[in-house]
Formats: C-alpha cells, sequence, structure tokens
C-alpha cells in the first residue's frame, strides 16, 4: 500500500479562529489560557480531519500562535537580547519579536518598547516569515518543548504523526546578522546549533516519534557553494547521534536539480520534492537516491485552489513506483497546505459549476488519499470519474475560455505594447501640458481609510443604504481629500481610493474571469489574513471600473488630477492563478484589460495615469536563468500593454514597494515616472543604483507604516543626501506607499512637512 502524506495543515481554523483569539489576547480580553486551549481545539481538529479523511502520514508541529520560524527562534534561543531584558513569558516574546511591543508601566511590571524583529517573504509565497537574527553572543540552547509536546498531544489523541522542523541549513541561509555583529555569517553558526537540533530529535525520538520531517526549503535557490557544502557537514553529524527518528529531507516551492549534488548520498530515510512546480525534476531526483531511500512525491498543488488532474497526477506516481518499487514512494502534498484556504464547504455563494473546480486544504486530503490508492491499485473509479469529469467541465466550459481574448491577446505585438515615442519627447510633450515645478510633489493614491468609510461601505454591501446614497458619501470623501491637497500644496492629486476595499479586489471584482470566496482565508502574516480572489478563466473588463471617481475629482481642481489602477502582475500575484494556462498569459489577459481602462480615462481626461505594480519584485522567479528572465520580460510587456496606448502627452506613472528593488528589474515598463518605497534605504550604494534610472523617480521619502512625523529640517535632509547622487530634474517627491492605514492628523503633518522641503529645494535649485 501506497503512503499518503500531508506536509501541513492550515492553522487558522475554518472560521479565523486563531485570529480571533490572538487579536482577543493583544488586546488583553482574554487570557493565556483562553489564547492555548483555542489553539490546542484547533490542532485536535485539524489532526482529526487528517485522520479520519484517510491521511497516513500527519504533520504535527505544523501549528503557530504566530510562524513556525519564529518558534524555532524561540526553541533554540535565538533571541536578541531586547527582547529578553523585560522578564516576559514565552508567548508574550514570541508576540514582541512577531509584532515588537509597546506597554506602559504598571504597578508590577515596567514600561515595554521594543520594535518587531524583521519580517520577510517566505520564498515566492504571500506568507511572511520573522527572520531569525544572530550575533556573536547567541547561545543555542533547547529553550522550548513546544515540537515534543505537540507531538505527545497528539498521540495522547490516538493519532501518530510525524513532527515537522526547519532544517539546520535552511534555518541559518533564511537568519541574518544582528546589528551588533554584522561582520557574522549566520552560515558559519552549523557547528554551534548542530547539537541543539540533535537534542531536539532525540527528544522527539523518546516521545516516540519515528521520523521528522526535516525542511530544508533553500535548496530551492541559488546556493553559495560554502552553504550547499553545509548538508554534508549537517547530515552527516546528525545520523553520527545515536536514536535520532528517520529524517525525511523536504524541500518544495521549486526546482532542487542544482543542488542535487549536495544532497545527493546523505545520510537520511528519504526526501520529499516539489513535482508539482517542477514535474521534470522526477528522473533525477529518482536517480539521486541511494538503493534504501524513499521518496515523497509532492503532487497535490499546497499553493493553489484547483482540483488536481487525477490521471496527470497518477500517471506521475506510477512513474516514480516502476523505479522504486510501492514501498518506496509517498503520495504527498506538494508543500504545507498553509497557503490554501481551509474548506471549500464554508463557500455557499460560489456558482455551482465554478466550486466544482475547486480544492482547499480539507477537500485536498482526500485528493492526497485516493491518489495513493489509486496506485496501489484500490478501487477508486468512482473518485477518478468524478474527477475527470470536473476537469473536463473547467476545460470546456464558456467561463474559462472566452474566445474574443484569446484573439486579442494573439494579437499583442511590439507596436501594441509600445509608446509612441520614447521617453525624452514624451517628457518635452509633458514638460508642456503639465508645467510642473522642479521637485514636483505627489502621494501614492490612498488616503486614510477612515472607520467612516469602512462602515459606509458595509452598510452598502448589505443594501442599507442606496447606491445613490453611497456615491454621495464617496464624493464627499473625494472632495475633502482634493480640497486637502490643494491647501498645502501638492502638485499631481489623488482622488484617495475611498470607494476601494482592497486594490487587487477592487478591479477584480468588476472584471470578467474572475472569481470571489466569502471566507478563503489564508495568512499572510501573524493575525493578518487574506482573501485572494480567483482567476477562473479569461479576463477582459466588461465596463469602465475607476473613471467615474477620477473624473470626479478633476472636476473639482485645476491641478492635474492621478488616475490610480493596479497593475497586470500585481493582480495576478495577489490572486489564486489559473494552473491550466500560464502567468505569461494571464498577465497579458490583465494588461488588454487595464488598457481599456487606462484608454477610457485618458479619453475622460485624466492626463496622469498610475498604474500601480508592487508586488512586481516578489514574482520574480527564486532562481537566476531563463525562468526569471522571461518572468522580466512578460512583466514588463503586460505593464505596456496596458500603458502605451496612450498619447506623449499623456503621463504615465508606476510604484513599486515592499522589497529591495533592482532598477534594472524595471526600466523596461517604460513609465514615465515612478515611485518607490525607499525611506529605509540608508545604503549609499543602493542610493546611487538608481541615479542612472533614465526616466523620474520619487524615491519614498516617509514611512507610511509609522505615526511618526518627520520634521522639515528632517526631510530636507534626507532629500539633500539623495541629491548628492541623484539629479534633481529627475527628482519627485512623495512618500513611500499609500496612506491607507494612517490617520488623518498624522498625514496632514506628514505631508505638510514634506511639501515644505519641496518647495525649499525649489528655491534653492531657481537661483
Ligand atoms: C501596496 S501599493 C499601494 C498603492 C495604492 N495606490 C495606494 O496608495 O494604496
Ligand atoms: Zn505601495
Amino acid at each position: 500500500m501506497v503512503q499518503s502524506s500531508v506536509l501541513g495543515f492550515p492553522r487558522i481554523g475554518a472560521n479565523r479562529e486563531l485570529k480571533k483569539v490572538t487579536e482577543a489576547y493583544w488586546a488583553g480580553k482574554v487570557d493565556k489560557e483562553e489564547l492555548f486551549k483555542v489553539g490546542k481545539e484547533l490542532r485536535a481538529k485539524n489532526w482529526k480531519l487528517q485522520k479520519d479523511a484517510g491521511v497516513d502520514i500527519i504533520a504535527s508541529n505544523d501549528f503557530s500562535y504566530y510562524d513556525q520560524v519564529l518558534d524555532l527562534s524561540l526553541a533554540f534561543n535565538v533571541i536578541p537580547a531586547r527582547y529578553t531584558k523585560y522578564q516576559l513569558e514565552p508567548v508574550d516574546v514570541l508576540f514582541a519579536m512577531g509584532r515588537g511591543l509597546q506597554r506602559k508601566a504598571t504597578e508590577t511590571t515596567p514600561a515595554v518598547d521594543v520594535p518587531a524583529c524583521e519580517m520577510v517573504k517566505w520564498f515566492d509565497s504571500n506568507y511572511h516569515y520573522v527572520r531569525p537574527t544572530f550575533s556573536h553572543t547567541t547561545e543555542f540552547k533547547l529553550n522550548s518543548s513546544k515540537a515534543v509536546d505537540e507531538y505527545l498531544e497528539a498521540k495522547d489523541l490516538g493519532v501518530e504523526t510525524r513532527p515537522v522542523v526547519v532544517g539546520p541549513v535552511s534555518y541559518l541561509y533564511l537568519g541574518k546578522a544582528d546589528k551588533d555583529s554584522l561582520d557574522l555569517e549566520p552560515i558559519t553558526l552549523l557547528e554551534k546549533i548542530l547539537p541543539v537540533y540533535a537534542e531536539l530529535l532525540s527528544k522527539l525520538a523518546s516521545a516516540g516519534a519515528t521520523s521528522v520531517q526535516i525542511d530544508e526549503p533553500v535548496l530551492v535557490l541559488d546556493l553559495p557553494e560554502k552553504v550547499q557544502a553545509a548538508y554534508k557537514t549537517a547530515y552527516e553529524f546528525l545520523s553520527k547521534k545515536e536514536g535520532l527518528p528517520k529524517l525525511i529531507l523536504t524541500t518544495y516551492f521549486g526546482d532542487v536539480r542544482p543542488n542535487l549534488d549536495a544532497i545527493k548520498n546523505l545520510p537520511v530515510a528519504g526526501f520529499h520534492f516539489d513535482f508539482v512546480r517542477v514535474p521534470e525534476q522526477l528522473d533525477d531526483a529518482i536517480a539521486s537516491l541511494s538503493d534504501d531511500q524513499t521518496l515523497s512525491v509532492g503532487i497535490i498543488n499546497g499553493r493553489n485552489i484547483w482540483k488536481a488532474d487525477f490521471s496527470k497526477a497518477i500517471t506521475l506516481v506510477e512513474k516514480a513506483i516502476e523505479k522504486l518499487g510501492k514501498d518506496r514512494v509517498i503520495v504527498a502534498t506538494s508543500s504545507s497546505l498553509l497557503h490554501t484556504p481551509v474548506d471549500l464547504e464554508n463557500e455557499t455563494k460560489l456558482d455551482a459549476e465554478i466550486k466544482d473546480w475547486f480544492s482547499f486544504a480539507t477537500q485536498k486530503l482526500s485528493e492526497v488519499v485516493t491518489i495513493a490508492k489509486a496506485v496501489s491499485g484500490e478501487d477508486v473509479k468512482a473518485q477518478l470519474e468524478a474527477n475527470e469529469a470536473s476537469v473536463k467541465s473547467r476545460s470546456t466550459s464558456s467561463i474559462t475560455n472566452d474566445a474574443a481574448v484569446e484573439k486579442r491577446v494573439g494579437a499583442i505585438d511590439e507596436k501594441l505594447s509600445t509608446r509612441a515615442a520614447p521617453f525624452p519627447e514624451r517628457l518635452a510633450e509633458q514638460k508642456k501640458e503639465f508645467n510642473l515645478p522642479l521637485f514636483p510633489t505627489t502621494t501614492i493614491g490612498s488616503f486614510p481609510q477612515t472607520k467612516d468609510i469602512r462602515i459606509n461601505r458595509n452598510k452598502f454591501a448589505k443594501g442599507q443604504i442606496s447606491a445613490e446614497e453611497y456615491e454621495t458619501f464617496i464624493n464627499s470623501e473625494i472632495e475633502k481629500v482634493v480640497r486637502f491637497q490643494e491647501q498645502i500644496g501638492l502638485d499631481v492629486l489623488v482622488h484617495g481610493e475611498p470607494e476601494r476595499n482592497d486594490m487587487v479586489q477592487y478591479f477584480g471584482e468588476q472584471l470578467k474571469g474572475y472569481a470571489f470566496t466569502t471566507n478563503g482565508w489564508v495568512q499572510s502574516y501573524g493575525s493578518r489574513y487574506v482573501r485572494p480572489p480567483i482567476i477562473v478563466g479569461d479576463v477582459s473588463r466588461p465596463a469602465p471600473m475607476s473613471v467615474k471617481e477620477s473624473v470626479y475629482a478633476q472636476s473639482l481642481t485645476e491641478k492635474p488630477m492621478k488616475g490610480m489602477l493596479t497593475g497586470p502582475v500585481t493582480c495576478l500575484r495577489w490572486s489564486f492563478p489559473r494552473d491550466d494556462v500560464s502567468q505569461e498569459l494571464q498577465a497579458l489577459q490583465l494588461g488588454l484589460a487595464l488598457r481599456d481602462e487606462v484608454q477610457d480615462l485618458e479619453a475622460a481626461g485624466i492626463n496622469v495615469i498610475q498604474v500601480d505594480e508592487p508586488a512586481i519584485r516578489e514574482g520574480l522567479p527564486l532562481r537566476a536563468g531563463k525562468e526569471r528572465s522571461d518572468y522580466l520580460k512578460w512583466a514588463a510587456q503586460s505593464f505596456r500593454v496596458a500603458t502605451s496606448g496612450v498619447a506623449n502627452k499623456t503621463q504615465i506613472h508606476s510604484h513599486f514597494c515592499y522589497s529591495d528593488l533592482d532598477p534594472n528589474h524595471i526600466k523596461a515598463l517604460d513609465a514615465d515616472v515612478v515611485s518607490i518605497e525607499f525611506s529605509k534605504k540608508d545604503d549609499p550604494k543602493y542610493i546611487s543604483e538608481f541615479s542612472d534610472y533614465p526616466n523620474h523617480i520619487g524615491l519614498g521619502l516617509f514611512d507610511i507604516h509609522s505615526p511618526r512625523i518627520p520634521s522639515t529640517e528632517e526631510f530636507i535632509a534626507r532629500i539633500g543626501e539623495i541629491l548628492k547622487v541623484y539629479p534633481a530634474e529627475n527628482f519627485w517627491v512623495n512618500p513611500d506607499c499609500g496612506l491607507k492605514t494612517r490617520g488623518w492628523e498624522e498625514t496632514k503633518a506628514q505631508l505638510t512637512n514634506m511639501v515644505a522641503a519641496a518647495k525649499h529645494f525649489r528655491e534653492k535649485y531657481s537661483k
């Protein structure tokens, strides 16, 4: 019998129980006991669900109150001194590291004020992990029994589990040196951390665990030789310890082939690879196994919501069985199911035809089991037939296929994706058109999303206020924002985006080819969950999406009003994409839909249009090479498809945030003006990378995540620094990103000081 295995299950609960209880705990509304009780219930429920579905290998230690990498940092005592000095309870140290902690002194406890640790994207997913921070004084020691406790907890419930732990090489490589130890290379700590790993594994073994899923996801990255070599050191060390559980070295999200030499012949019991993402690695993966090693075949997608195509999955698994035999092959999810929504059964509003194509975490459990049964020779005929019918219904449905869209995409050529004139000519015309001063000031689009806005949006959604009433409300918000910007003297204005719930969902809801869930939440970080819309078919734009608001805003002012759209790559990245066509095709379709919108805006008199692409960096393939260069090409092309149909005098802006951007990655977008998040970038080398960017740039001048108000002098000093390397004539003045999460009070002060600083330089340079 071929075994089935699930690498991890969403921890948030079918009804976001984890979010509710952690936020209540933070707010002081429930105590630790209640928090732990809900955590325990969630774990029990998830294990039982998997057991009842017939999954053979079920993970434990996949639960976390914040993040599994952070849990490990706590378990290994990788806790910077700034978090230990307050004598907080372990769970509060965890949250302090995850999200920062500011607490006034009480009679019995001192005041606490620590910022959060850095949080970064988990590979190319939308999950964020808390980055371990190492220093010369870090003393690894086993500090928590979480993994063992949770293993025993499951055992008590009658569920035998396989604990999951991030492996030593990945754990170190994903971390960074702390401020006080900048010369420290985390991987050099390997020998120090290995005994603690051995201790943890040995405790798991004593508790009864026979095998452990040891995650080494960095194996899908381009690794320096030193890191590749660390595998041998690490796993040979562990193999020499008596009485440890069997280790299944696990990778996901990519191609492990370039690192196969580093893990070939490692003394581990087996490997897990992701064959959803890279089916082509099967032969090499098999060839690298020694005779007694097993192969866990990741074949049910842990990153998407589509039903698997059983016949394809079975073919691949059978290929593995043919070479390795049934005993050495395990059928598995490609990664943890953490990245998928919990249960499709909760979706009551989805169109039945579409719903039949989906599979959320709970449904994926039976998918894994069915495939394992099928390749074991059990009778699953009914399931296979039902699956075949769903797959067929999807591939032939008119929701999936729109001949008109496909024809239009086929007709995209150089001309359609190139502006009429090169930048210098466009710039000359734009100068005449807008007559902007030197150091023009603008914002990124959104203004504070106040409680009032949210209340009215909800009322409208529930039918408690009419469309007219809602429009009147939105218009009054727009007017408020426009008047404010005029009053403080901004140059290029925005309407403030009060009508938008979310920058992708708002457009997705108006595009054909999209579907939405009511409860399809996925953890992004900590208690923040997102509910990505789903691209179900060929995308097009039936009617204008943003013209009304922009036109109304423009009618209130003589200054240029910037139209605001979300770009094709960001719409794609922040949705669940289709798996039956390429990402490139989906981006181009989105590009065409946005092109229609851009042209309608222009025709309606909006001559500055910003197309935001904050997600362009995170979409970058994990490895250098053809896939990456192809991505950069089609990402840029889809943006140009959206934006190149306008006249030379129409000024196209774009915006990037969230990650270190390489200016070379955005040149091909050919936007006239770009704004990027920059206020926390201090490295002069990084600033100078932007100095020969050919078009105009606004390097973000203040952090929109913080209510802190930089003084005019501080803005002047910062601009002065940048001007040492960056040409004044290309310089735009703006914040890091949109202001939707800020309050009005600080927004007013921040922007007022920013504008004053721009005026200072304007005067200085006009002399
Ligand atoms: C994450 S980028 C956000 C851009 C958007 N225009 C805003 O201002 O909110
Ligand atoms: Zn942004």
